[in-house]
């Protein structure tokens, strides 16, 4: 073994005549590690590593701790992975700190010492919540500034080749949201974005629908010069930046209006399949009249639905620069938690942390997301407008669920508590509205055939009635690199439209279900909706990226009953959806008709008003900084 004159040890020169990648090699030096003491520190493409120097005792020999004869190990961590390490700094001459480990043998003078220093970034998990990133850092010194600058440069280079890290990025700061700290919860993340060399282009927002107009107006050359946009804040604050972002870029059939799946269910119940090629028709009668919307393309076919799905491993055409490709692998959304509720963090994260989010961004953790295109075709009984386009990322709700959202408008002042008061208001009123819900049946190998209860009104047969004690089904919750989320990419009950078509299946067995009634609530669940109120979520097996929409229809009943089904959402392991007066369909479109004067929808947390949707699944249409839900 040679040692170079930085104190390397580099084993190609052990074999000089094998060829292998310089960068494979594994290289190490002794170096000091700051409150541990002497290390023996090496690096190859996979880990930096370092194993203590253990003090010799006069004999030679190493000494080891030991207590009643039981060997003590070290809680220093010994190694850490490139992939988890996010940023490596040159810090000059300086302290480094006396061992706090009796065994290891000490800075050169046995105590603090001065010398050149460079630390090493990255996390660990915490010890009491797995999907907690906790920010971790190693300063290592030597007496020598070149040996310092080796390694600083060595793992510099192991940490670029590191694949899908953002470079650049369009930051959107809500400085109101939740508790009104979206600032200072920027502020406690931006570090971790320059020590990471990320660049931020960042905007603090003005007031509601600055971010939209921001994403909605940049030219799709600017935006493909970034790696993605993050937003500070809360579920609301996100899909503002989603719709500025979809809003003139994605462009689909809509699903079809309600009327029409009416007619189309009343004479044979079955769904047929739009032709893609099919010319979209742009008649004045579509063209979009929604402020926010002004500059999208309308397109739809007729009363046939198109169900689209997309793949996370298409190839990638942002580098033509003049368009933006959905779905974009590369442009990725990011969200650093900041809101009242921030259901879409948890359930992408797992956590409902700034520092966990902005690591995940920073080393480029990613994660497909469905997303749901809400198309409003009346807003109010008598209106005829233009069909206005939605998009959600976590939930669509009426009845109860808009009602919560409208009252709580009112009381913004008392921050996240607001949610809570609300409720309590709401659910006092004990309000059930009549509606007529349709949605495209889907039949999968896990799914049961839909109930004939779907069909019934429950005019006729409150369902209530019938109520049985809760057997638990098995839940199949959605997990970082979940199965479902990645197989069923290849299932057939959908038309695959990636940027390139690779395949379409026709859905002709596909059957539009009515369910009409009145309701307490009716809830279209993209994800789980997982939050400090409902721990498993509203929907506790929805998939992030299963192309599906997890449709909750609550039935009239007493409100004792509908109480109870509360207290299960709010608590672990609860079942709430296993009441008879709940009915749960997973489906990849619904359409929705309102038959009263009531119409406030709740969008991500927002307010949408619509007496007539449609609503259908886009798979995998956007990808986010995430890492995937770690339950
Ligand atoms: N500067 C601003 N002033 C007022 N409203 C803003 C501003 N910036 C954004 N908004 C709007 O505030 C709304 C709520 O934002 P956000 O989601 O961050 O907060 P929240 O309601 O507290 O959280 P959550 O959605 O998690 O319940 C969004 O619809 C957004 O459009």
């Amino acid at each position: 073994m040679e040692i170079n004159e930085d104190g390397f040890i580099e084993k190609d020169k052990l074999h000089p005549k094998m060829q292998i990648d310089r960068d494979e090699l594994i290289v190490s030096s002794n170096v000091f590690l700051d409150h541990v003491g002497e290390v023996i520190l090496s690096i190859n493409s996979d880990e930096l590593s370092w194993k203590l120097v253990e003090s010799a005792d006069n004999e030679g020999r190493f000494q080891s701790s030991s207590c009643l004869g039981i060997k003590l190990a070290s809680k220093v961590e010994t190694e850490i992975k490139i992939s988890d390490v996010y940023a490596v700094e040159f810090k000059n001459w300086g302290l480094i700190h006396e061992s706090v480990t009796p065994n290891a043998r000490a800075s050169l003078l046995g105590r603090d010492s001065e010398m050149y220093r460079f630390t090493v970034h990255g996390f660990q998990r915490s010890n009491t919540k797995c999907s907690l990133w906790v920010l971790a850092t190693y300063t290592f010194g030597h007496m020598d500034l070149q040996t310092c600058q080796t390694w600083v440069d060595k793992i510099s280079s192991f940490i670029n080749k590191e694949v899908g890290r953002p470079k650049s990025l369009l930051v959107f700061v809500h400085p109101l949201s939740g508790k009104g700290n979206g600032s200072r919860t920027w502020e406690t993340v931006a570090p971790i974005f320059s020590r990471a060399k990320v660049k931020t282009k960042v905007t603090v927002t003005e007031r509601a629908g600055h971010a939209f107009d921001v994403m909605a107006s940049i030219s799709d050359k600017e935006l493909n010069s970034y790696d993605g946009v993050v937003a500070v804040g809360g579920d609301g604050f996100f899909n503002e930046i989603l719709n500025g972002l979809l809003s003139s870029r994605h462009k689909a059939p809509y699903p079809p209006n309600p009327v029409e799946v009416t007619d189309s269910a009343g004479n044979n119940g079955n769904a047929s399949v739009a032709d893609p090629n099919e010319t979209p028709d742009a008649s004045p009668q579509y063209r979009e009249q929604d402020p926010l919307l002004q500059s999208s393309e309308p397109c739809r076919t007729g009363y046939q639905i198109l169900l689209i799905t997309y793949s996370c491993s298409y190839e990638n055409h942002a580098d033509e620069g003049t368009s933006f490709p959905l779905p974009n692998e590369r442009f990725r959304l990011g969200i650093i938690p900041s809101g009242s509720t921030d259901a879409i963090v948890i359930c992408t994260t797992g956590a409902r942390d700034p520092v966990t989010s902005a690591l995940q961004i920073v080393l480029g953790r990613s994660v497909c997301l469905d997303i749901a295109q809400v198309v409003r075709w009346k807003t109010t009984s008598s209106s005829k407008d233009a069909p206005c386009v939605r998009y959600a990322a976590s939930f669509a709700g009426y009845g109860f669920y808009g009602d919560v959202i409208k009252e709580s408008e009112n009381y913004r002042w008392m921050g996240p508590k607001r949610y809570d008061y609300a409720g309590t208001k709401v659910f006092l009123r004990h309000r059930s509205y009549e509606a007529e819900v349709a949605y495209l049946e889907v039949k999968t190998e896990k799914l049961e055939p839909p109930p004939k209860k779907a069909l019934l009104d429950s005019r006729t047969q409150p369902l209530w009635r019938s109520w049985v004690p809760p057997k638990k089904p098995e839940r199949e919750v959605c997990r970082k690199n979940c199965h479902i989320c990645n197989e069923s990419f290849k299932t057939n009950h959908v038309i695959t439209h990636s940027p390139t078509i690779t395949h379409q299946t026709n859905v002709e067995d596909s059957k539009w279900l009515r369910s009409k009634g009145r309701f307490l609530s009716i809830g279209a669940a993209v994800i789980s909706c997982r939050n400090e109120r409902a721990p498993d979520g509203l929907v506790a097996d929805a998939h992030l990226a299963d192309g599906l929409l997890d449709l909750i229809l609550i039935k009239d009943c007493p409100r004792a009953f509908y109480l109870w089904h509360l207290t299960q959402l709010a608590k672990k392991g609860g079942d709430p959806l296993n009441f008879e007066f709940v009915e749960h369909f997973k489906t990849p479109a619904f359409t929705f008709t309102s038959f009263g004067e009531e119409s406030i929808w709740n969008l991500d947390g927002e307010l949408f008003q619509a007496h007539q949707l449609s609503a259908q699944i886009f798979r995998g249409l956007v990808t986010l900084f995430a890492s995937g839900p770690e339950v």
